[in-house]
């Protein structure tokens, strides 16, 4: 069966074991590690896909959840699929939902069957269970599909994580049955267990038994100290095979992109950069700038001396600053532009340390200038 799916491992960095790799989708192949902007609703906000494209984006991410309620997959799927609904011919990976569901609404019944919860818009019931988010994510047409899986809160009990891991992986043997589409859409499966190393241990065993195409690491990122995120991913990764792609879900900051490639990880994605950007705040070389800042009235500076984007060619910190003081449009277009430009080219210079063997060199150099704390 042709899979629609293939990653290459190309090399290993000698000094840290981060991988340089090329994912393959039927809309291209790109490099891996790969940061992957998040278009919640078929948009990456304020961005036209001919910008995405010229700042070097391969894949981009859109909700199963929020689509599933505007328009509606079956809009999308009238419209021949989100690459052109939304004009993007490259790759997409849709979530599955579940995140959403446990993020985005506080009532919800969580049984064998699937889980039962409110609209986050207008408080009607609603459900959705492995097969319905597979019928969702297939009309979507997206490259890359998840598995349906419950995110639990951090922190969770032992017990607690325990038989959700066990229901996550009965709702990741469902998802394959239900998968209409297996040769145009690769389904990956999600990883829990939390902070437990045996539960981990578990749910990998649990998918990968299962032979998905790829295996995204959930459960993290939702409130762990970055040491508890660093110490799940040292003992989960080795657990993943090689040969498939490892995407860890929702990271995120600059420090825990290089921190999650020399734990092996290949993909990620984070509303970060559009987030803090529609506030002002922009990530540099040199740290954080939080725009808004009386400090840069007078600054005529581009917002970061090291970067060659669009802004940073043609606009100063204080204009910029003029603009999302007056709440003027353009200013968060110019500050979300910059941010998603700063992650894909973050993600640049990761993989040439690779190529080079120096990644941990680049990571002491890259938190010095940016001001991480040591590690
Ligand atoms: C922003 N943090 C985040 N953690 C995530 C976990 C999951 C997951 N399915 O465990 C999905 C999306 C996530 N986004
Ligand atoms: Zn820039």
């Amino acid at each position: 069966m042709t899979t629609p799916i293939r990653f290459e491992l190309i090399k290993t960095c000698r000094q840290t074991g981060a991988r340089l790799g090329m994912l393959h989708t039927p809309h291209g192949s790109f490099e891996t590690p790969m940061f992957m902007p998040v278009g919640t609703l078929a948009t990456v906000k304020t961005l036209a896909p001919e910008e995405l494209k010229e700042m070097g984006a391969g894949v981009i991410l859109s909700n199963t959840y929020h689509l599933w309620l505007r328009p509606g997959h079956d809009i999308v799927a009238e419209a021949g699929g989100l690459h052109a609904f939304m004009n993007w011919d490259r790759g997409i990976l849709t979530d599955s939902g579940g995140f959403q569901v446990f993020s985005l609404s506080e009532f919800r019944r969580i049984e064998e069957e699937g889980v039962y919860f409110r609209n986050h818009l207008n408080g009607d019931k609603l459900f959705l269970s492995p097969e319905k988010a597979m019928e969702i994510q297939n009309a979507l047409g997206a490259d890359i599909i998840m598995a349906f899986d419950e995110c639990p809160p951090y922190p969770a009990t032992y017990e607690y994580m325990k038989q959700s891991v066990e229901r996550t992986s009965r709702w990741a043997e469902r998802c394959l049955k239900a998968h209409r589409r297996p040769k145009e859409q690769g389904l990956f499966g999600i990883v829990q267990g939390g902070e437990y190393e045996d539960l981990r241990r578990q749910s990998a065993r649990d998918l990968v038994s299962l032979d998905f195409l790829g295996y995204a690491v959930g459960g993290l990122s939702v409130g762990e100290p970055k040491e508890v995120m660093n110490r799940v991913l040292e003992f989960t990764t080795p657990l993943l095979p090689a040969d498939k792609p490892r995407y860890l879900m929702g990271v995120g900051s600059p420090d825990s992109l290089i921190d999650g490639a020399i734990r092996g990880i290949d993909m990620f994605d984070c509303v970060l950069p559009t987030r803090i950007g529609r506030n002002g705040t922009v990530m540099t070389s040199e740290g954080r700038v939080v725009i808004k800042n009386a400090q840069y009235a007078r600054d005529f500076s581009p917002l970061d001396p090291n970067c060659d984007c669009y802004t940073c060619r043609n606009y100063t910190r204080a204009y910029i600053r003029h603009l999302i003081k007056c709440d003027e449009t353009f200013g968060i277009r110019l500050t979300s532009y910059h941010n998603v430009y700063f992650l894909i080219k973050l993600m640049e210079q990761v993989r040439q340390a690779i190529r080079e063997d120096r990644l941990a060199d680049f990571r002491e150099e890259f938190f010095e200038r940016y001001g991480f704390n040591k590690p």
